[in-house]
């Protein structure tokens, strides 16, 4: 809740999507390498698209000093990349934490949001910091107005649900199209991003009274909000129309926009599969349904 509006100072949170982790391990090699799903070969050869890794592993490499050691480094990552998803913050996250760990050397959070925020600035031009901090905590993040980010923790059923819409979604593009809306017209756009926080720190205290119900009707809110500031593309809204009539309880596009993801919000188990079959049935190319519950302080999950 809150993207785009978080790039201008007002509330957000995200949840970090812990049942789908990034592993990235750095072998000893001949040659410098990397092998993921996008690309597989020469690191010097990192096609444009893998432009923020290509960055960060020179970067990482200056900072060991390393000028002897040669390095295989491969990417697993059960996140689609362009969609949202915060998977380029995640694979930066899961690289330096690799990186640091090759080298024998300690990494604080800090500098590990650190070196994830300067390879998000080459993937999406300038970023608010979000997608850094959630994918490195085990905690969903809480951004407001006033003070400093944090990690929070809730007590709440229900279940989220993702759909992939499998239409590549460009973060830096939409972010820098709000801009230009904003700039041209700062009165209106500037009262929507507005509406994009103030429904953030209602979805915040809804989430803490356990109040699905209320929940699932800001997503929507925040939905119509995000259409408006021309996010939204047929392919997102069938999948979100399609999610509400099988009992969502509200449901939204997630990220950047203009593609990429949707998230909706399930009462129980049985409401999020009856909602990922009709998601599935109207295109999704993945889903993922995930517990609030693993965000209670005492949860166990691992
Ligand atoms: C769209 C945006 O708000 C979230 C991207 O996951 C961009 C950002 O916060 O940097």
């Amino acid at each position: 809740m809150g993207e785009h509006a978080v790039v201008y100072g007002y509330p957000a949170f995200a949840i970090p999507l812990l049942s789908t982790p990034v592993i990235v391990k750095i072998k000893q090699s001949e040659n410098n390498s990397l092998i993921s799903k996008y690309y597989a070969g020469k690191i010097e050869q990192i096609p444009d698209s893998l432009a923020g890794v290509k960055f960060l592993i020179g970067l990482l490499d200056k900072e060991m000093n390393n000028n002897h050691v040669n390095y295989t480094i491969s990417i697993d990552s059960g996140l689609p990349i362009e969609r949202g998803m915060g998977s380029s913050a995640a694979i930066a996250c899961a690289i330096t934490r690799a990186f640091f760990d090759f080298f024998d050397q300690k990494l604080d959070h800090q500098t590990l949001l650190n070196y994830v925020n300067k390879s998000e600035t080459v993937t999406h031009g300038k970023a608010s910091g979000l997608d850094a901090l959630t994918v490195s905590s085990e905690y969903p993040i809480k951004f407001s107005k006033d003070e400093a980010p944090k990690a929070f923790t809730f007590n709440s059923e229900g279940f989220i649900v993702i759909a992939d819409s499998g239409v590549k979604g460009k973060t830096k593009e939409t972010v820098a199209d709000v801009r230009k809306m904003y700039d041209e017209n700062t009165k209106v756009i500037g009262a929507y991003l507005k509406q994009l926080g103030d429904y953030a720190t209602d979805a915040n205290k809804y989430l803490n009274q356990g109040n699905l119900k209320q929940l699932g009707l800001v997503f929507s809110l925040a939905n119509e909000i995000l259409t408006k500031l021309n996010l939204a593309i047929p392919k997102t809204d069938k999948l979100i129309d399609a999610a509400n009539l099988a009992g969502s309880l509200g449901s939204k596009i997630t990220g950047g926009g203009r593609g990429g993801c949707i998230i909706c919000l399930a009462r129980n188990l049985t409401n999020a599969q009856m909602i990922q079959k009709a998601l599935i049935k109207n295109g999704a190319e993945q889903t993922w349904i995930q517990p609030l519950s693993i965000y209670a302080e005492d949860s166990d999950f691992d």
